[in-house]
């Protein structure tokens, strides 16, 4: 998008963020002061909704939103990208411009459109931000920002998830998560993939499907140019053992996934995934978060575009190394 076609914020907006206190390494309390240092240093009308754990966001999200309704206001999202995922899903389609202050692991969301992992630098740019209108991905009318997937890599987030709690969250430890979890044996899925009238079938361990630029970048995926146009990407490899899923943990780490032999990558507007009879239930992921739903799975582009609040000034936006 041309800096011309971004609409600024008007300097007046209030803004309603709501904060997961169980996001990222820091404490809820730190982040909540740097939030009210910088933006009421600045003099900006904001308010705080604040999240204990992940069950009281959709809570918190919804009065963040319905203030910012009423008040012609923002919503802002404080929380690694489960959480922005959470609160984006009720904003998607209610005309009320989104704002982040990334706090997960990995932040692939914030990365890839500038916004600094830093909640003070991150703060100052809501304070002179742009509107910019991000596509977002759809999976059975449920939002993603950055993937949703099925079978193998729902298992691995789970698995990160109980390490992360014994260990910490670096990326280090995602990694001998991940490494631990490959390990072990995996079953695989029948499926069948329905794009624009084209049905293929394949057995496989995993179908992950991409919304995020900088991702599919990092992992090596040469089709990351569709998501310009209006498009996502799937990812699946054939069946392997322990030995050859580890050399595309290696191959993803070195951003060449998609040079291996066993992995397919195509971009789409929409995907219908059928795993055996209709109304089986099946096991995904959107954005890190698992949750169940029934088969057949649609993955599409959503109609809307999410109006994330990005830095206007150039020289703000952090860009990834
Ligand atoms: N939509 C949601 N529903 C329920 N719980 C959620 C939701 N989104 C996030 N959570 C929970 O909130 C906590 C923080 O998640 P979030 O993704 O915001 O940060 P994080 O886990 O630190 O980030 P990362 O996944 O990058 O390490 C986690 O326990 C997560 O399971």
């Amino acid at each position: 998008m041309t800096q011309s076609a971004r609409q600024p914020l008007p300097a007046e907006t209030p803004l309603f963020i709501v904060l997961n206190a169980s996001s990222g390494r820091h404490e809820g309390g730190e982040v909540r002061q740097t939030i009210e240092r910088v933006l009421g240093d600045a003099g900006r009308r904001f308010t705080i909704f604040e999240a204990i754990n992940g069950s009281e966001l959709p809570d918190q999200a919804r009065a963040a939103l319905a203030q910012a309704r009423q008040q012609h206001g923002a919503v802002i999202a404080a929380g690694g990208d489960g959480t922005l995922n959470a609160v984006s899903n009720l904003v998607l389609g209610s005309g009320v411009p989104f704002g982040i202050l990334p706090q997960g692991t990995f932040n692939y969301f914030g990365r890839s459109y500038g916004i600094p992992q830093d909640t003070e630098h991150a703060c100052r740019c809501l304070l002179d931000a742009v509107i910019e209108p991000v596509q977002v991905g759809l999976l059975n009318g449920k939002v993603f920002l950055v993937n949703a997937s099925l079978g193998l890599y729902p298992t691995l987030l789970e698995d990160r998830e109980a390490w992360k709690q014994r260990y910490g969250r670096s990326r280090l430890v995602a990694l001998w998560s991940a490494l631990a979890t490959l390990f072990r044996a995996h079953r695989q899925f029948r499926v069948q993939l329905e794009t624009s009238g084209q049905l293929r079938h394949l057995r496989t361990q995993t179908i992950v499907v991409g919304n995020n630029a900088l991702q599919l970048e990092h992992l090596g995926i040469a089709e990351r140019d569709a998501l310009q146009s209006k498009q996502l990407v799937a990812m699946t490899a054939r069946p392997m053992g322990t030995l050859a899923l580890y050399g595309l943990v290696l191959r993803g780490l070195l951003s060449r996934l998609g040079d291996a032999e066993q992995v397919s990558s195509f971009a789409f507007q929409r995907m219908r995934v059928r795993l055996g009879k209709s109304g089986r239930k099946v096991k995904v992921a959107m954005d890190g978060e698992i949750s169940w739903m029934y088969s057949p799975l649609l993955f599409q582009v959503a109609d809307q575009c999410l109006p994330l609040l990005v830095p206007r000034d150039e020289s703000l936006r952090e860009h990834d190394a």
